[in-house]
């Protein structure tokens, strides 16, 4: 497998804000979002064994696959083997690609209309500001609907995204807000 990164700290985003996860970052992704804060590009080569061997010195029993695209690597196969060690495999996907059945939380993040999914756990969607078109997602159910404000890397224009998201939110209950807590705790 091709991994661009593993290392341990708190879920910082969504759900599952706080707890504390193992991150196993796949290298590689099927789109091209102009916003992404993910380094692509560096990369090594892991068998399954390896990063369960790797993972195994962290305490927490909670992954994050994440990407990427996970779904262009994810198989059954590391999915139960993670269960087999007792994890709880949560990933972070476009929705594009389906990914397999045997996934404990799916956190979908659309970025297009071509969105595999109609039901997902979380859905959790990157909002630019006033005026996005949110009919996008009226189609997909979930249990946790999550607003984050796009980093657009700029302070002040990240002010006037959080706002609006969270007017957006109190106009729209269904959703809730997710900060990227990460960024602002400058943790990983
Ligand atoms: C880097 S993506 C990897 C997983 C998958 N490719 C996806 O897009 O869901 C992880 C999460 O970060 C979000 N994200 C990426 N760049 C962001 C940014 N600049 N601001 C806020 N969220 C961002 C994505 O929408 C997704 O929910
Ligand atoms: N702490 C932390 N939480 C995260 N949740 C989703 C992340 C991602 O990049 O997918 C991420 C990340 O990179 N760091
Ligand atoms: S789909 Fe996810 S990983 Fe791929 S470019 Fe977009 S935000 Fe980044
Ligand atoms: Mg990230």
């Amino acid at each position: 497998m091709r991994i661009n990164e593993i290392f341990y700290s708190l879920q910082g985003e969504g759900f599952f804000t706080g707890t504390p996860a193992v991150f196993i970052r796949f290298l590689g992704c099927n789109l091209a979002c102009d916003f992404c804060d993910t380094v692509h590009g560096r990369y090594y080569e892991a068998t399954q064994e390896d990063i369960l061997d790797t993972i195994s010195g962290y305490p927490s029993r909670h992954v994050v696959i994440t990407g990427g695209e996970p779904s262009l690597q994810l198989t059954d196969e590391f999915v139960t083997a993670l269960h087999e060690r007792g994890y709880f495999v949560q990933v972070e996907t476009n929705g594009t690609i389906r990914l397999p059945d045997t996934v404990d939380w799916i956190t979908c993040s659309p970025k297009n209309r071509d969105v595999v999914y109609n039901e997902v756990d979380e859905l959790k969607v990157v909002y630019m500001g006033k005026g996005q078109d949110m009919t996008l997602y009226d189609g997909i159910k979930a249990s946790v609907y999550c607003l984050q404000p796009c980093d657009v890397k700029d302070e002040k224009r990240n002010a006037v995204i959080v706002a609006d998201t969270i007017e957006y939110i109190k106009q729209h209950p269904k959703w809730r807000l997710s900060l990227q807590t990460h960024k602002i705790l400058d943790v990983r």
